[in-house]
């Protein structure tokens, strides 16, 4: 299946985004019209560019208003079209996108509609040239695909055919399978686009919410699907209108675009491996046993003082690197690796972002897989040089340039403990019954959240949960969680938006996304919280206003509340059971430590209270009077 993608979706001049849209991989590109008129060079300057750059011009867009008009107006427009062809020929663009009518004068009516079309056809035959008729979801008289097609089949001109747009079909949830009875080849192109849901004028979703396949709520794979079921076997092309994508890295939004449209194949591959054009053929979506290790970068005074921590909440020191300065902490199935080597990518990360979780390591069921998929999604791969007695850990780079490791338990990687770490057990500490890694929460600019929940989702087989909003003192934060249904990968995305909030001052200190805090499971929270204080761990102090609220809002015995308000445990309940929560306080950048212990089937991660936490974070580390 070809791929293209309209310049709207990303910024910059149409240079620019040329550029960007090659270097993405895609194989063509729609030349939005104000992108060319805003741009100073010729038609045949910009038809050699993208000729340069590989690139075939799929379409020339919008053609507005046209279909309906009474006369003057409608000679007018045809006029109109002429000079438009003129353009398209000189661009080398053999198809004009024309979007049903929002103009009051337009009359109505399907056989005018189509008699207009069938004039246009014949012009465009003269002149080489297509056009095809779009739907908008908006549009005066005609805003549904199956009346445009009505329209097109009675125009009954082989220069005229139908555009389908997945935005305008699915924002009014026509049925999809609605598509299948309409002959492939009278498709001239498939726009796509996914949205988030929201509850709001149709026009304004459009112009400024849309976002890539996979990143939004709309059922992109079936239209898809319906979509190859007709034989269509043009390109599906991206037409995304959204102000954070206008904004945006041009390199970033177009890679992140063409992998979508990778991922959307393999998710039609996946449901209906018969269709015809579904070709793509990765190795399948990875799934995740587990969070194998958290790797810390610091300089060695750091990293003794974080070794220092750890053993408080109960780590034990199992083991040292054979030939590098690296410490492995374990307790339970939770793995910390602190590194405090001077050269390398750690010490790299060291420098660009200061003391933090620069890489983590996931255990999967084919690491090897796992890279191969990732890299057929244009993941970036990682290698460093191996020395003698170590192994190959595959590896890409994830948020903010930190590293994604992949272990697998089929291969030589299940001894990489054994075989690259002395063991030894300097510290005989009491295990304060933490058992696993219960989520790991990345931070990151809130316009770079779509990127990774795009890279998330269509490596590995997890889910996304809807965004949520968390109120910190300075601003808002967006939460959204990604998850496998096992709950042996949760990860925790937050997108901040202002370098006041916590989030965001944490972004700035650190130069960048990574990981906040990391969330231990505990299976007995209160005695993990009482061995963790007589091992001198400093929780969190919790507002008492916090505990009062809880006894009002949730009834809680007066004995589980004192003892809640004795440990600073925060609490959440929902139908499905309880949730109880223990902070750290906040090491120099921001990064935290938290204790959970779930019970029952409570799969949230208390966001209800995230305020109360913010703000005793904000508390705890604001500078003291001298
Ligand atoms: O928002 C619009 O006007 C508009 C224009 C052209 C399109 O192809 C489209 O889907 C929307
Ligand atoms: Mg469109």
């Amino acid at each position: 299946m070809k791929t293209s993608i309209a310049t709207v979706s990303i910024s910059g001049d149409l240079r620019e985004k040329l550029e960007a849209i090659a270097a993405a991989g895609f194989d063509g590109v729609e030349i939005f019209e104000n992108d060319f008129l805003a741009f100073d060079r010729s038609p045949a300057e910009v038809r050699r560019m993208a000729a340069d750059l590989g690139l075939e011009i799929t379409l020339f867009q919008p053609f507005r208003d046209f279909e309906g008009l009474p006369e003057p107006q409608r000679s007018q427009t045809f006029d109109r079209a002429e000079r438009k062809f003129d353009l398209m020929v000189e661009l080398g663009a053999p198809l004009m996108l024309v979007c049903s009518s929002v103009s009051p004068m337009a009359l109505g009516g399907i056989d005018r509609a189509a008699a207009d079309l069938r004039e246009l056809g014949e012009r465009a035959a003269k002149r080489g040239l297509k056009i095809g008729y779009e739907a908008l979801a908006w549009g005066r008289h005609v805003n549904d695909h199956r009346d445009a097609w009505e329209i097109v089949r009675r125009a009954d001109h082989s220069n005229v055919g139908l555009i389908l747009d997945s935005f305008h079909s699915l924002s009014r949830r026509i049925p999809s399978d609605t598509i299948r009875s309409i002959p492939g080849d009278k498709i001239f192109i498939v726009q796509m686009a996914d949205a988030p849901a929201l509850d709001m004028d149709l026009l304004y979703w459009s112009r400024h919410f849309r976002n890539m396949p996979g990143e939004g709520d709309l059922p992109i794979v079936d239209f898809t699907r319906s979509i190859l079921a007709t034989g269509y076997d043009g390109p599906l092309s991206l037409e995304i209108f959204n102000d954070q994508f206008r904004s945006g890295s041009p390199r970033t939004i177009a890679q992140d675009g063409h992998r979508s449209l990778v991922f959307l194949m393999d998710q039609v591959h996946e449901a209906e491996p018969s269709l015809p054009s579904a070709s793509a053929h990765l190795p399948p979506r990875m799934p995740v046993e587990g969070v194998a290790f958290v790797e810390f970068t610091a300089d060695e005074a750091k990293a003794e003082s974080l070794r220092r921590t750890l053993i408080q909440m109960g780590f034990a020191h199992t083991g040292t690197h054979r030939s590098k300065s690296v410490q492995r902490l374990t307790q339970g199935d939770i793995n910390i690796v602190i590194n405090s080597e001077r050269e390398g990518f750690a010490h790299a990360a060291y420098l660009t972002h200061g003391p933090s979780a620069y890489a983590m390591g996931l255990k999967v069921k084919d690491a090897q897989g796992a890279l191969a998929r990732a890299k057929a999604l244009g993941a970036q791969p990682f290698t460093q040089r191996v020395n003698p007695g170590e192994l190959a850990i595959p590896a890409i780079r994830g948020i903010g340039g930190g590293l994604l490791y992949f272990l697998d338990d089929a291969s030589d990687l299940a001894r990489v403990w054994d075989v690259e770490f002395r063991s030894e057990l300097e510290h005989d500490t009491s295990d304060a019954g933490m058992v696993r890694i219960d989520h790991v929460a990345q931070t990151m600019i809130y316009e770079e959240m779509l990127t990774w929940i795009l890279f998330y989702r269509s490596i590995f087989v997890v889910d996304k949960g809807p965004m949520v909003d968390v109120v910190d003192p300075s601003g808002l934060v967006r939460s959204q969680v990604i998850e496998n249904i096992e709950g042996s990968l949760r990860l925790t995305l937050n997108g901040a938006d202002h370098h006041r909030t916590l989030a965001g001052r944490f972004i700035s200190e650190t130069f960048g996304s990574s990981v906040q805090h990391l969330a231990f499971a505990s299976e007995d929270i209160f005695a993990t919280a009482e061995t963790l204080r007589r091992n001198g761990f400093r929780a969190l102090p919790i507002s008492q206003n916090f505990y009062d609220d809880l006894a009002a809002r949730l009834g809680l015995e007066k004995d589980l509340l004192d003892r809640l308000r004795e440990l600073n445990i925060l609490y959440d309940r929902d139908a499905a059971g309880e949730y109880y929560q223990l902070y750290s306080a906040s090491f120099g950048d921001g990064f935290f430590f938290e204790i959970v212990q779930r019970t029952g089937g409570y799969a949230g991660y208390g966001a209800v209270n995230a305020p109360f936490r913010i703000a005793a974070q904000r508390r705890s580390t604001a500078v003291q009077p001298a």
